[in-house]
C-alpha cells in the first residue's frame, strides 16, 4: 500500500467519524426536542444564544414554532427573494428574527406580523442591537385576522398549520404584491406547484393558479429548524399572474369545492350526488330572485320519472315533490355536461379554461355556485374561508 493511499483511507475514516459525531450530536439534540408529547401546552424548552444574551424561551407546536437556523438557507431564502432596496417587505411570523435580520440587511422596511408576544420582545431587542429599528414595524397579532398593510414582497417561513388561508390571503387578497417567498411544508408545496392531469392535482393548485404562478426555489431539511419538526420542508415563489379571468372568486372557489370533491371521477358522476345536487338546488331557491324561475322554464322534462339515475351515495330521503324538483335540476346539469363533452371528463385533468368554460355554461343555464362563508370572519378572510379546508 502506498503512502497516498494510506493518506486516502486515513482521510475517508476522519471524515466518516466526523459525520457520525455530527449525527449524533443532531440527534440527542432532536431528542431534547422531540421526546414530548403532541398536546398543544406541551413545549419544547430551548435555550438560544444571541448575540449579547442567552434567552429561554418556551416553543410552543401548536404556534408551529420551529426556527429556521441554518444561515445558508436563511441566505439562499433573500437572495432568491430579490429584494430591491426600496422594497417594503412583509414578513408573517418572525419568531425570534433569524430571518427578519436577514431581510433589514437588504429591504428598506420589514413590517412583520407575529402573534407570540415573547417572539415580540426578542425581536425587538435583537434588532435594536443592531440599531435597525426605525426599518421594522411589528404587529402583534393574528396574521389571519388582520388587514395586510401594503407591501411590495411577502418573505416569510410561515407556521405550517396557516398554509392554506394566508396562501389565499395573499394571493386573493386586495394588496398587489410582486411575489411572495414562501418556506411551506414541502408535501403542501408539491399540492400547490401541480398542473392539470398530475396525480396531485387538487383544488389548491386550481384556485392558487387561477391568479398566480407558482415557482419551486429549493428544499430545505427538517434538519435545518430548531426544534427539528417531523416533516421536510421546500421553499416556493407565488408571482401574481398579469392577466387574470373576470370571474366572481368567491364563486370560482365554491365551484370548484363541488368539482373537486372527487376529483377523479367524471363530471358526469360527480352531479349526480344526491346530497351534492340537493344543496346545490337549495342555493338556487334562497337566491329567490326571478332569474330562477325561468331556470325551470327552459326545460321540458318527464314528470313520471324516477330516480334511478341519481347515485344516492348519502342514502338521502326527500319528499316526492322535492324528487320531482330534484330530477329536473339534474336533467338540466346533465344536458349541460352531456351536449359541451364535459361529462366523461374528470376535474383533476381539465384546464382553468376548461373549468371556466363549464362555469359560465353552468351560469347561463342560471345555475350558480357560492360559498357559505362565517358571518364571523373578518372581510379580509372571507376569500380564505370560501377556500375551505384544502
Ligand atoms: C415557523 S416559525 C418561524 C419563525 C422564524 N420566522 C424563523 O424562521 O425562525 C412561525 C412563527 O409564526 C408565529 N405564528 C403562528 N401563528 C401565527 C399567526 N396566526 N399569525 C402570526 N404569527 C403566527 C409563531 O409564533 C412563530 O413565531
Amino acid at each position: 500500500m502506498t503512502m497516498l493511499d494510506r493518506i486516502k483511507i486515513l482521510s475517508s475514516k476522519l471524515i466518516i467519524s466526523q459525520h457520525f459525531f455530527r449525527r449524533s450530536c443532531r440527534s440527542q439534540s432532536t431528542r431534547r426536542f422531540n421526546n414530548v408529547k403532541d398536546e398543544d401546552e406541551e413545549y419544547n424548552k430551548v435555550r438560544r444564544k444571541t448575540e449579547n444574551e442567552e434567552a429561554q424561551i418556551y416553543l410552543l407546536k401548536s404556534r408551529g414554532q420551529h426556527l429556521l437556523m441554518n444561515p445558508r438557507v436563511l441566505n439562499s431564502i433573500v437572495q432568491k427573494s430579490n429584494i430591491l432596496p426600496t422594497d417594503t417587505v412583509l414578513e408573517i411570523g418572525p419568531g425570534t428574527g433569524n430571518l427578519t435580520l436577514k431581510l433589514l440587511e437588504v429591504a428598506q422596511k420589514v413590517i412583520a406580523i407575529e402573534l407570540d408576544k415573547r417572539m415580540v420582545e426578542i425581536l425587538h431587542k435583537r434588532v435594536s442591537e443592531r440599531g435597525l429599528q426605525d426599518r421594522l414595524t411589528v404587529i402583534c397579532q393574528d396574521a389571519l385576522k388582520t388587514e395586510f398593510p401594503r407591501f411590495d414582497l411577502m418573505v416569510a417561513n410561515i407556521p405550517y398549520g396557516i398554509s392554506s388561508p394566508l396562501v389565499a390571503k395573499l394571493v386573493y387578497g386586495k394588496n398587489s404584491y410582486r411575489s411572495g417567498t414562501l418556506l411551506l411544508q414541502k408535501e403542501f408545496a408539491r399540492r400547490l406547484l401541480a398542473n392539470p392531469g398530475d396525480s396531485e392535482f387538487n383544488r389548491l393548485a386550481v384556485n392558487v393558479k387561477l391568479v398566480a404562478d407558482v415557482e419551486f426555489v429549493m428544499n430545505v431539511s427538517k434538519k435545518d429548524f430548531l426544534p427539528c419538526p417531523k416533516v421536510d420542508s421546500s421553499v416556493v415563489k407565488i408571482y401574481p399572474k398579469t392577466e387574470i379571468p373576470e370571474v366572481d372568486y368567491e364563486e370560482w372557489c365554491a365551484f370548484t369545492r363541488t368539482c373537486f370533491t372527487k376529483k377523479n371521477k367524471t363530471l358526469g358522476a360527480i352531479f349526480k350526488q344526491k346530497r351534492m345536487l340537493m344543496e346545490l338546488m337549495k342555493l338556487q331557491e334562497t337566491k329567490g330572485d326571478e332569474e330562477n324561475n325561468a331556470l325551470y322554464s327552459d326545460y321540458h322534462v318527464n314528470d313520471t320519472e324516477d330516480e334511478d339515475g341519481l347515485s344516492n351515495e348519502d342514502n338521502v330521503n326527500f319528499s316526492p315533490d322535492m324528487g320531482k324538483d330534484l330530477n329536473l335540476f339534474r336533467d338540466i346539469i346533465n344536458d349541460i355536461l352531456r351536449t359541451t363533452g364535459f361529462e366523461d371528463k374528470r376535474p383533476s385533468k381539465l384546464s382553468h379554461k376548461e373549468l371556466l368554460d363549464l362555469l359560465s355554461l353552468f351560469n347561463r343555464a342560471r345555475i350558480r355556485f357560492h360559498g357559505q362563508v362565517n358571518p364571523k370572519d373578518e372581510c379580509d378572510a372571507e376569500l380564505a374561508s370560501a377556500f375551505g379546508p384544502l
